[in-house]
């Protein structure tokens, strides 16, 4: 008896474009949610736009996170039982909008994110990444019921954070060769529709890449579109191994450790350039890689990132312990091979 069996969540509604923050209202009546949000938010976000969005649901109470955490978690889920939110809306970037998507999924209710920076694929994603000691947790929850993503807002955040919802794409990549290098070697589940997905949305936004400038609204939009199918990608393999490889585990570990570590995106796609050099080579595609963070404006070397280069050779040979998940590091890169790559790259 054929006994597969596959359950693909999404968003219902996505909204992206110039002014639709006035549109959440909307988009939520028709998803005929009923009764009231708790508003998930950090502090700049709602200064930038809690009220335009409390406007749109009265008697909405809001709470302010600052860390993720999964004590966060905990006092968002306190809070919406205390208001009794039947539904919850996320604002700002990926910090509320994870924290949000695990309360929700612990609360039983559904959520809807509003992100205010192009910063990421979590915004759309079915996961949250949650910090937690030495680990990182990647865990499951539902995808947003819609998202509503305001290019306007989004254009008129920091540069840096639209660079770093880039390179997130770029890392793409490779997060897609150490899926089919484990598909080969250990047997992981595979789906060749999301790999395809994602590839592809790492494609269109290298050959948009002109249209992504400082100032420029376009940037968003087309940063946008990425995150909404990357994230979608996710939600169809059921785990984020189409964006999210080797150059994850990097970047999760450099959180760790770094001192003052840099943007989510921005550490991802300088893993990008050393594992992508890790499986193909010095001749490889890794200068392709580069070359695209290059062209629109992201970090390509660890004194970009402002991290010191003991701490990135530290992070690449500690990086497959973070988190069980087989990727060209196999069961680690020795300091030796850690500083050849580094060198070669041109990351140190
Ligand atoms: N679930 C997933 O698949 C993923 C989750 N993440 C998680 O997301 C978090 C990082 O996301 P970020 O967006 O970088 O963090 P974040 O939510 O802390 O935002 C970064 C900074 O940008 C500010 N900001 C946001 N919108 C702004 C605007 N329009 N104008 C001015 N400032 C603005 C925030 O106040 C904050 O200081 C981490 O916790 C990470 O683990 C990251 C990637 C994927
Ligand atoms: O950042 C992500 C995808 O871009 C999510 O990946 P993680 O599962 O490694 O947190
Ligand atoms: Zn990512």
């Amino acid at each position: 008896m054929f006994a597969k069996s596959t359950w693909i969540k999404l968003p219902r509604n996505v909204l992206v474009g110039h002014g639709v923050l006035d549109d959440v209202g909307t988009a939520v009546a028709e998803l005929s949610l009923g009764g009231t949000p708790l508003l998930v938010t950090s502090p700049t976000p709602d200064d930038l736009a809690g009220d335009r969005l409390r406007a749109q649901f009265d008697g909405a109470e809001t709470v302010t996170v600052d860390t993720a955490s999964f004590a966060a978690v905990g006092e968002i889920v306190e809070a919406a039982e205390a208001a009794g939110a039947t539904f919850l809306v996320a604002l700002g970037g990926g910090k509320p909008i994870d924290l949000a998507k695990m309360a929700a999924d612990e609360l039983g209710v559904g959520f809807v994110s509003v992100p205010t920076a192009a910063s990421h694929d979590g915004i759309v994603s079915g996961r949250s990444s949650i910090p937690e000691g030495d680990t990182r947790h990647s865990v499951a929850a539902d995808p947003p019921l819609a998202v509503i993503a305001d290019t306007e807002i989004m254009a008129n955040a920091p540069w840096a954070l639209t660079t770093a919802g880039c390179a997130d794409i770029i890392s793409n990549y490779t997060a897609v060769k150490d899926w089919r290098l484990a598909r080969r070697l250990k047997n992981v589940e595979y789906s060749e529709y999301a790999a395809a997905l994602s590839e592809m949305t790492a494609e269109m936004l290298v050959d948009n890449a002109d249209s992504i400038k400082r100032g420029l609204e376009e940037s968003s939009w087309v940063v946008s579109k990425a995150l909404v199918s990357s994230g979608v990608a996710m939600s169809i393999a059921g785990s984020s191994r189409p964006a999210s490889g080797a150059e994850h585990l990097f970047s999760h570990q450099l959180d760790r450790i770094a001192e003052s570590p840099a943007l989510h995106g921005h550490q991802v796609g300088v893993g990008s350039i050393m594992t992508e050099f890790l499986h193909s080579g010095a001749q490889g595609q890794w200068r392709s890689i580069r070359n695209a963070l290059e062209a629109i404006d992201a970090p390509t070397t660890a004194a970009d990132l402002g991290i010191d280069d003991e701490t990135v050779i530290e992070a690449l040979t500690t990086a497959h312990t973070i988190r069980d998940r087989y990727t060209i590091l196999g069961d680690g890169v020795n300091e030796e091979a850690a500083v050849e790559v580094a060198t070669f790259t041109g990351v140190i």
